[in-house]
């Protein structure tokens, strides 16, 4: 890529990007170079799964009744273990914990919360399809004392960082701290990440659509017609779309953000525990929309910009409709019944 000097590690990089920011304190590329290193834990395990017998349940069962994959697990356990010794956090939260992961009290406390889904794809896990690791970060309001819900349940517009690991053909790392969204690639004989797609800007439109059809029977009407329309044939529009689907948001997200196209994971009626869909506000929806937005993309839950969804719960479930700008638009017009 032009003007991309070679080799540029994520710390380089993220001290480049701290310069610009007059009163940062090296806190944030601290806690950065932790996450990097529990990512490369878990993504060794990962290439070795089929000999280690980490395949399978632990037995347990999460905070959303779903069982717990022995990979989740680990990938949790390894999160919180590095990141609680990092010194930059007051607290976490992850999707395989139903509470806030407090910090111990014996490690000095940092400005920084972290919010993490540890494994995402987990369907994906057995059968060697790529997952990822999502990751979304926020600056405390206050210094001191334990940190409350409140001060974990802001907006997506709080976020001071997001982005996801990819555990794929390659190894990936992409994130944004505000400025631009950048992607580099692990060597896996070096054992470092290296900047490889710098300032990924998101196709205005793209020629892919991603869902699960398998519930298209439980879908809202503006979702079905909207799906149908993207599979009538109109060359001079480009239509139709191809359908691909992963069924791993971190993969399914990445091949749009490069490619172009909209993501969707609608409400559906399909769960009456799920009135909301799927995915975790928190966790996924939100982390995910700061890089599509930072790209020049669009997050939305058909008719809210999810980064400014006001979240009520750690758990929060919300529809999402993630990717192209002018895709996404025109899927709010179809939800909202103002398409032809
Ligand atoms: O199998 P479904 O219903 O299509 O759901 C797939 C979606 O669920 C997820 O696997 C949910 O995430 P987790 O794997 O973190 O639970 C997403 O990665 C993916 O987009």
């Amino acid at each position: 890529m032009q003007g991309k000097k070679v080799g540029v590690t994520v710390t380089e990089h993220l001290l480049r990007q701290q310069r610009l920011t007059p009163q940062a304190t090296g806190a944030f590329t601290l806690l950065f170079n932790e996450l990097v290193v529990a990512a490369k834990l878990i993504n060794r395990e990962l290439n070795k799964a089929g000999l280690n017998d980490i395949y399978g349940f632990t037995g347990d069962i999460n905070v959303y009744g779903e069982q717990v994959q022995k990979l989740d697990d680990y990938a949790h356990r390894v999160l919180v273990r590095r990141l609680s010794q990092s010194e930059q956090l007051c607290a976490m939260a992850s999707e395989e914990d139903a509470d806030i992961i407090e910090i111990p009290s014996t490690v000095p406390h940092g400005p920084y919360i972290l919010l993490m889904d540890p494994l995402d794809g987990s369907s994906n896990i057995d059968v060697n399809v790529s997952v990822g690791t999502i990751f979304s970060i926020r600056r405390r309001l206050h210094e001191g004392g334990p940190v409350t819900l409140e001060e974990v349940l802001r907006k997506g517009t709080e976020q001071v960082a997001a982005g996801y690991f990819i555990y794929g053909s390659s190894t990936m790392l992409v994130y944004t701290t505000g400025q631009g969204v950048h992607g580099f690639t692990l060597h896996p004989a070096l054992g470092e990440f290296f900047l490889s797609h710098e300032n990924i800007r998101m196709p205005k439109r793209g020629k892919i659509f991603s869902i699960n059809e398998g519930n298209y029977n439980y879908w809202d009407e503006g979702v079905r017609r909207y799906v149908d329309y993207l599979k009538t044939p109109d060359v001079s529009k480009g239509r139709p779309y191809t359908s691909r689907y992963i069924g791993s948001l971190v993969s399914d997200f990445h091949r749009n953000l490069l490619k172009g196209g909209i993501f969707m994971y609608p409400a559906d009626r399909k769960d009456p525990k799920k009135p909301s869909g799927k995915l975790r506000l928190m966790f996924e929806a939100a982390p995910m929309a700061m890089v599509a937005e930072q790209a020049g993309g669009a997050a939305t839950d058909g008719v809210r910009r999810i980064l400014d969804i006001e979240p009520q719960t750690l758990h929060d479930r919300v529809p999402l409709f993630v990717g192209s700008q002018e895709d996404v638009d025109e899927a709010g017009r179809f939800l909202r019944g103002e398409a032809p």
